[in-house]
């Protein structure tokens, strides 16, 4: 069972959900600076999604947490996250993993006619290093 502590983003929005996930991947970060991390290794992260909003689809969801699952694990799990197009221009260090995860979470929620907003992703690298990526502002697509 996942269970973790977490930072509760303030807000005015009548309805917020949290979705928790892990992902398994791979990753290297291409910089001497890096380290050891310079090498290909994994990690099994811990992903907590905030999602807000004022109004419900017509299934009574805000958003379906599986939509969530989908549009994350569906896509980093069991990857070499450096291969994929979205660190073309950026390492996966953890603070892009988390930004990253915010525009694909947020590209997803775009498409619902309730309009729900991603304003806070969570992301667990290993047992004594996370980082929160929070927008700005609460941008709507
Ligand atoms: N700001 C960042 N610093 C580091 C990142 C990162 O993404 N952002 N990443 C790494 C490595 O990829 C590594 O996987 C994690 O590093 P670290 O927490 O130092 O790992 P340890 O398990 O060895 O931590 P200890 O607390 O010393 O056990 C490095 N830095
Ligand atoms: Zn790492």
């Amino acid at each position: 069972m996942i269970q973790q502590i977490y930072p509760a983003p303030i807000h005015s929005y009548r309805y917020e959900l949290n979705k928790d996930m892990h992902v398994a991947a791979a990753h290297y970060i291409d910089d001497e600076r890096a380290g050891r991390c310079q090498r290909v290794h994994g990690h099994t992260y811990f992903i907590n999604l905030t999602i807000v909003g004022d109004a419900l689809d017509e299934t009574g969801f805000l958003v379906n947490f599986s939509k969530l699952k989908q549009a994350v694990h569906g896509r980093f799990d069991h990857r070499l996250l450096n291969e994929d197009t979205l660190f073309e221009t950026a390492p996966p260090s953890t603070e892009k993993m988390a930004e990253t995860i915010y525009k694909v979470v947020q590209e997803q929620l775009d498409t619902c006619p309730n309009r729900p907003l991603c304003i806070q992703v969570y992301v667990r690298e290993t047992p004594t290093s996370y980082v929160v990526y929070r927008p700005k502002e609460h941008a709507r697509g």
